[in-house]
Order: structure tokens, then sequence, then C-alpha cells
């Protein structure tokens, strides 16, 4: 069956249709990893966006037992070949079928050299994917100018608290859309993690005593979560250390009045530079957002860069001033990508009194 991908400027892309035949509209973002799809696929902050992938190939080793968490939460799916036949030892599926099961529209066959030139070049935009070939442009594109994110931290986080038990540093660690491997990473370094749903006040975590507090990754415009950067700031002031990643990082700095900004087409995929400013040394990193933090908007007096992006310049990490706490924009649990900078949870057990 043929599918239409429909970008807001009114650029068309013919291809086939993949997985579930339901309209869809969402912010079309690009994604330039090579592997780890279907981390990508399960990565829960991708709601609200449906993701390209640059990559030429998808799907070839199938589905694995590598999900970043229950669900797929993109609300599309762009490639330029599906792989026809996985081949893996740990293959349980197709991607195909993937697709079909969790009812995400995508498409197949499209020229995604072409599309990310687009969305480089003119900024990531709004798009629509449908089946129906009587489209109207006319009546489309007023809606796709429309589209709007939304609060898709509370669709994304978990229902109740929930706990991973372990003997070491005991971890608060606040589910905005949190990818597995954070809790994970946390708890083979000997943690007992209690993740917390995105709208538990303050109180409740400083109450449990926890040696240290994480803030997950998550979906959206971090200046909309403006509730929950009020709880954050009362954990800014309650001295408990504290580590951040990508949405937590954004909201951190919120709650400490800095600003953030949506960059043109974002970073997203597993090769991003990033440059510690105190020992000039570069990592390579996993990476998945579209808003960053305004550095020049940060109070000396309250944090201060710890991590640059080295190929455009923008804000990577925060170090606060004082106080136990270190935030990073870009992914230290990788899945999918490089692990060059796990040993951000290692300095995170230590700032907790502990030792690995
Ligand atoms: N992976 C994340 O946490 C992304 C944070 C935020 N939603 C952004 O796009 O910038």
């Amino acid at each position: 069956m043929k599918a239409f991908l429909i970008l807001e400027d009114g650029t068309v892309f013919t291809g086939t249709s993949i997985g579930s035949t339901k309209d869809m509209i969402s912010e079309i973002v690009f994604n330039t990893s090579m592997t780890g799809y279907l981390e990508v696929l399960t990565d829960p902050s991708y709601a609200g966006q449906a993701v390209v992938m640059t990559y030429p190939l998808i799907g070839n080793y199938g589905i694995t037992p590598d999900k970043e968490s229950k669900k797929a939460w993109p609300d599309g799916y762009i490639v330029r070949e599906l792989s026809r036949m996985p081949s893996n030892f740990r293959c349980e599926g197709t991607i195909q079928d993937f697709l079909k099961e969790q009812d995400i529209p995508g498409i197949a066959g499209v020229d995604t050299r072409a599309l990310t030139k687009i969305l480089r070049e003119k900024g990531t935009m709004n798009g629509m994917i449908t089946t129906n070939e009587n489209y109207k442009l006319e009546e489309i594109l007023p809606r796709l100018k429309e589209y709007r994110v939304g609060d898709v931290v509370t669709k994304v986080t978990c229902s109740g608290k929930y706990v991973l038990e372990g003997t070491g540093k005991k971890v608060a660690l606040l589910d905005l859309g949190a990818k597995k491997n954070i809790a994970k990473s946390l708890h083979q370094r000997g943690c007992e993690v209690t993740v917390y749903p995105a709208h538990t006040t303050a109180e409740e975590i400083i109450s449990s005593h926890p040696d240290g507090i994480m803030l997950s990754n998550g979906p959206g415009d971090p200046a909309d979560c403006t509730s929950i950067i009020k709880e954050i700031k009362k954990l800014y002031d309650s001295d408990i250390p504290i580590f951040a990643i990508c949405l937590g990082h954004q909201l951190m700095a919120l709650a400490t009045g800095a600003t953030t900004h949506k960059l043109k087409y974002g970073h997203r995929g597993g090769n991003h530079p990033v440059k510690d400013l105190k020992t000039n040394r570069v990592y390579i990193s996993s990476q998945n957002h579209g808003y960053v933090v305004d550095a020049e908007n940060v109070d000396p007096n309250i944090a201060v860069p710890a991590f640059v992006n080295v190929n455009d310049g923008t804000n990577e990490g925060l170090s606060y001033v004082g106080k136990n706490i270190f935030t990073v924009q870009f992914h230290p649990e990788a899945c999918p990508g490089p692990q060059d900078s796990g040993y951000l949870f290692d300095r995170f057990i230590e700032m907790m009194g502990g030792t690995k």
C-alpha cells in the first residue's frame, strides 16, 4: 500500500506504508544512529515526534530484548529501506510486525537523505503520514502548522512508584520518561533505585531520605513542565546530591533561573562529540534532544558550564556552584550509543559518599 509523508512546507514524499495505516500528524525529527533503532523506538523522549532514521537500512537484526521501555513511543517512523529478512541469534520478530502491534504508522522507500537535508536547512517541522491517496494539501497544511507536542511527560511517566532492590546507595529516580538503562546503570553499581512518577512532590522524595536524586530524560518542551520545575527547585534547595540527564538537566536549569530554546534541528544520534571543559577531553556521546539550555543566561554564582558540544558550541552540561549537583544534556546511559561517558554514574556514586 502507498503512503505519503507531507511536510509543513508542502513537500510530499511517496513511499510504502509500514506498520499501522492510520493518519498521523507529528513533529518530524531525524536520528543519525547506525544501529540501535529499537532503543530509539522505545525511548520515551520521542513521544510527540515522528522519527526519520538517516541510516539507509533499518531492522536487519529484527526485534531483540534491547527495549528502553515497555512500548514504542514515536508517533511515526520513516525509513529508506526496511530489512525483509532480519537475522540475529536474539531476533524475536520483525520491525514491520512490531510497528503494527504498537499501532505506529510508518513509511518506507523515502529518500531520507533529501528529507534530512530539508529538515537541516529549514529546521524541524511538522508533518503527516497518510495512506489516503486523495489527500488535500490545502486542508492538511493548516493542520500541520497548528500541531503542538503538548504535555507528553504525563503520558510517558510510570503510574506508580516501584523499587529495584540493592544494598548500596539509595537513589530516588524521578521518571520524566526515563530510559530503562538509567535505573539499570545505577542498579549495576549496587544502588537501591526507587522510581517515582513525574508528578511526585519534592516533600515525598526528600522525606524518604535518599542518598541521591536522579532526574531522567523525557519528551516535550522543558518550559512546559511548570509544576515539575517548582518541585525540582525544592530538590535543589534540599542539599541532597543530584545527577540529571537531558530533560532533567534542562528542568534543573529552568528551576534555578536559566532559560532554554529550541535548536534548529536538534541533536539525535550516536556520535555527538562533547568536551569536558575542566580537562578539555572530548567524549563521543549518544544524544536525543531538541531543546538546549542558554549557557549565557546561567548565573555563574549558581552554575557553570561543564560540557560543550564540539560541533555547534551549545551547552552540554552544568556543574552547580556550592552544591553536589551536576547535569548533562547527553546520555551517559548510552543505549544506543557509545559508553564513553558511563563514568558519570561512578562520579554520582562518589558524590553520594559511595565507592561505586
Ligand atoms: N532526551 C531528552 O530528555 C530530551 C529533552 C527534551 N524533550 C528535548 O527535546 O530537548
